[in-house]
């Protein structure tokens, strides 16, 4: 059982009317794996999570969800028993207490998990006794987390999961997301924070008007590992561009160069200056964060009709394209 993937996608496809959503998507989570799909708005992430939640049919392709095929209503009662579900709009009783809500929710599943343990898990304890209708939005988010790790669950999908949280709160929720992966919980989660994707995630997909565009680690997405490295400095006082020793874009006093080697053009750059008796001031060389590597696959002048780094048969669009 274990080594059977808990989520198989292969060439989904869901259009709304004329909108196609989801065109060809194809990702696999192995199980106790914490698996993030990116990408921009209306890329197609909350389409998918619905289709694999149970909540929305497609029109083509393979889903399958710990064994079983989410759209198949004959499922739905098992898949509800063992997966968690944090939405991005989660309808919870206004009057009801923290507690109370919890106790309801725990009361859905077989084999729940303690309610005061959960409570405190996302950081609620002292706040049992509250009216849903008088938590903050953060605090409401941590209670959408609550509900959606009580049932204990072997799959769990978060949406969007901290939108709202400060950042103690934050990294209160990696680490309980982090120690449901350690025991054995898989994760596949949604998320517009890079930050977030880079602490929380093994691998990561990238969607792009409803395609994949890249999958990886957060640290080889899009070659990043390999990619070359940027180095700035301030332009020295009294140095034009044209006196630079290596290539560089120059914007007003700022000087940034692309580089391969990174090695050999710092020794070039620093011994130029050195020989001219000046300082590299606010010198720094980075290699492109897990941002940088999004805003390039999916940011505005990126054309998404040549997947990158994507296995053909999920990449591929047929001349029929996505509605049946
Ligand atoms: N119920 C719906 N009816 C019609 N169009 C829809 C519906 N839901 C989504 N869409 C459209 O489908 C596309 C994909 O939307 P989806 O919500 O899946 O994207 P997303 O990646 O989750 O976006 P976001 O980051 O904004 O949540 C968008 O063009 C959206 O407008």
């Amino acid at each position: 059982m274990s080594g059977e993937p808990a989520v198989v996608v292969a060439d989904l496809r869901k259009s709304y009317g004329p909108v196609r959503a989801v065109r060809g998507v194809g990702f696999r989570v192995a199980r106790g794996e914490i698996f993030a799909l990116l990408g921009p708005n209306g890329a197609g992430k909350s389409t998918t999570l619905e289709i694999l939640e149970g909540f929305r049919a497609r029109d083509a392709g393979r889903a399958e969800v710990l064994g079983l095929d989410p759209g198949d209503r004959g499922a739905a009662r098992e898949l509800r028993e063992r997966i968690g579900l944090v939405l991005q709009d989660i309808a919870v009783e206004p009057y009801l207490t923290v507690r109370e809500t919890v106790t309801r929710d725990a009361g859905y599943y077989r084999a729940p998990r303690d309610v005061d343990e959960v409570i405190g898990l996302v950081g609620l304890t002292g706040q049992e006794r509250r009216k849903v209708r008088t938590l903050s939005g953060g605090q409401k988010r941590r209670l959408d987390l609550a509900l959606g790790v009580v049932g204990d669950p072997e799959l769990l999908f978060l949406d969007e999961p901290t939108t709202g949280f400060d950042p103690n709160a934050r990294r209160g929720a990696w680490r309980l997301v982090r120690e449901l992966r350690d025991t054995g919980t898989t994760v596949l989660l949604t998320t517009h924070s890079m930050q977030e994707a880079q602490a929380l995630a093994d691998r990561v997909a990238v969607l792009a008007g409803g395609r994949i565009v890249a999958e990886g680690t957060p640290d080889d997405l899009g070659g990043r590992d390999t990619a070359g490295a940027r180095i700035r400095f301030a332009l020295p006082p009294g140095c034009a561009a044209a006196d630079l020793p290596v290539a560089a874009e120059v914007r007003g006093a700022q000087v940034t160069v692309r580089t391969a080697e990174p090695t050999g053009t710092l020794h070039r750059l620093t011994g130029w200056a050195l020989q001219r008796g000046t300082a590299l001031v606010g010198l720094t060389v980075e290699r492109p964060t897990l941002e940088d590597v999004y805003l390039d696959l999916t940011g505005p002048d990126t054309a998404h009709d040549t997947p990158r780094g994507t296995p053909p048969d999920t990449a591929h669009e047929t001349a029929e394209g996505g509605a049946r």
